[in-house]
């Protein structure tokens, strides 16, 4: 095997931990941003994410010499095999994805590439976008080069992790050749490598956070169903998941998917697949369903205290999943500023995403020091993102703290028998609600 010199544009999640990982098997690595400050931290050793493990195999690299960081494009072309593209592609106001990062990046090769080498676009973009990057660069340079799809499949809060145990790499290639360099640089992970055409990898990103996607709003719409036929969707997940062509994955009831990749992804492909006069009536479904979920807490609070003016709520956890903190498209937001509306005071607590949440929360929000400071004399308790933290506290401390003994659980972190032992008024997604005897007369 043969170490290879890789150009990484972009350094958010999927770039820096691409970046880091090939640089830990082996090849050398130099990782370019616009972003200076950014680029400064992690010339200094410093992440600028919060990813488990990632600080210290970005320090382990650096310090073995394959792993460097600039902010210039020229500098991180020269020499490379393969330049990969890992920008955003957010998404615009229509629903579509903004190409306009991915674009600046091909300008940027098309000026700086003076001898062959492969890009390969990790970056979700629309099917067909892999063409128009070639077509796009064609135009602009006599150099001769490849593009490759590589879409990326890694989790945030399990970034690290993903990359080195993932499932499969999915490697969609015209060139044969171009192919066979992307599947020798990745060799070394030992992960299963599936070789298709380019617009068929670009699909494969798109169809597997759908369907994903609408495991979860499938799940959650049994969970609805459940409460008003006072079944325990919990059971019900873990019942349909021991059929082995269901699975027992992503069926866990909550308050809906956020994050950086679903709320965008489903968008782009309902938008896509109309680009070619297709209706995507299923997934329009899915994206619904998860609309009216990301609420949920707020019609319950609403239905058990009539109103919620004047009322402080106790917002635990802030990201849009545990383990990160990343803000993009949480369930807080909408949560918070429903409540905020409503009249209600919020005080929100995160372990790691609080400064990112100061950015993104409405002005109104208080912030506690800790999940235990966050309960403190507020009247009831929103569960919002699972972290262990928060499912450390027990029914005792909600029962001394909370003014009113009532909690609101989007996650299901708590054990509905010990709540109920604990005389709190307890609500979940798609389990029996728990209410205190005083309620029930
Ligand atoms: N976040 C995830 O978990 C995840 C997982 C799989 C796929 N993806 C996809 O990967 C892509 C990147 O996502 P992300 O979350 O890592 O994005 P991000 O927003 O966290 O990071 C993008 C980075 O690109 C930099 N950038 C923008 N223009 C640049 C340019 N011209 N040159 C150099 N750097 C530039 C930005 O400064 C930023 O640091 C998206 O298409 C996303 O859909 C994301
Ligand atoms: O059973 C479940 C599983 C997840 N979620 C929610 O779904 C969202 C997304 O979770 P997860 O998929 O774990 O995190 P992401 O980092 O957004 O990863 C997804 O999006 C990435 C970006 O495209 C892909 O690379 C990954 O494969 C895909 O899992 C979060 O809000 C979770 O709370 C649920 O509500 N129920």
């Amino acid at each position: 095997m043969s170490f290879k010199n890789i150009a990484v544009v972009g350094t958010g999640y999927v770039g820096l931990v691409t970046g880091v990982a090939l640089s830990d098997i082996g090849h050398s690595v130099t990782c370019v941003d616009i972003d200076e400050q950014k680029v400064e931290l992690m010339q200094s050793g410093v992440s600028p994410i919060y990813e488990p493990g990632l600080s210290e195999l970005m320090t382990k690299n650096i310090k073995a010499g394959r792993l460097s960081f600039t902010t210039k494009h020229q500098q991180a072309f020269a020499g490379a095999d393969a330049i990969y593209i890992a920008v955003g592609t957010p998404q615009k106001e229509d629903g579509t994805a903004d190409l306009r990062f991915i674009e600046a990046v091909a300008d940027h090769i098309a000026e700086h590439l003076t001898h062959y080498a492969v890009v390969v676009t990790k970056s979700t973009v629309p099917v067909g976008t892999n063409d128009y990057i070639k077509s796009y660069i064609d135009k602009h340079t006599d150099v001769p080069f490849a593009v490759v799809s590589n879409p990326e499949f890694l989790r945030e809060g399990s970034a690290v992790h993903d990359t080195f145990h993932g499932d499969r790499i999915v490697i969609g290639a015209d060139s044969v050749v171009a192919g066979d360099l992307i599947e020798e640089i990745n060799k070394p992970f030992g992960i299963p490598v599936f070789r298709t055409d380019i617009r068929s990898a670009e699909m494969i990103k798109y169809a597997s956070n759908a369907f994903l996607a609408t495991k979860i709003s499938f799940v959650n719409e049994i969970a609805n169903l459940c409460e008003k036929l006072n079944a325990n969707v919990d059971d019900v997940a873990r019942g349909m998941g021991q059929d082995k062509r269901i699975g027992n994955k992503f069926l866990n009831a909550g308050i809906g998917y956020g994050g950086s990749c679903f709320p965008k992804d489903t968008s782009a492909l309902v938008q896509i697949a109309g680009n070619v006069e297709h209706e995507f009536t299923l997934l329009k479904a899915v994206i619904e369903v998860n609309y009216k979920q990301q609420r949920l807490l707020v019609e319950k609070a609403r239905e058990h205290f009539g109103s919620l003016r004047g009322k402080t709520i106790a917002m635990l956890g802030l990201a849009f999943k545990p383990n990160t903190d990343d803000m993009r498209e949480a369930a807080s937001i909408i949560l918070a500023q429903e409540l905020i509306l409503a009249g209600a005071r919020v005080v929100a607590y995160d372990p790691i995403a609080m400064e990112n949440a100061r950015n993104v929360l409405p002005a109104a929000v208080d912030y506690a020091d800790s999940a235990f400071a966050a309960i403190q004399g507020a009247d009831t308790a929103f569960v919002v993102t699972e972290w262990d933290e928060i499912c450390a506290l027990t029914p005792g401390d909600f029962k001394a703290n909370l003014k009113e003994p009532v909690v609101f659980d989007g996650r299901n972190c708590f054990n509905i028998e010990t709540m109920k032992e604990a005389g709190l008024n307890y609500y979940s997604v798609g389990r029996p609600v728990v209410k205190t005897e005083k309620e029930l007369v």
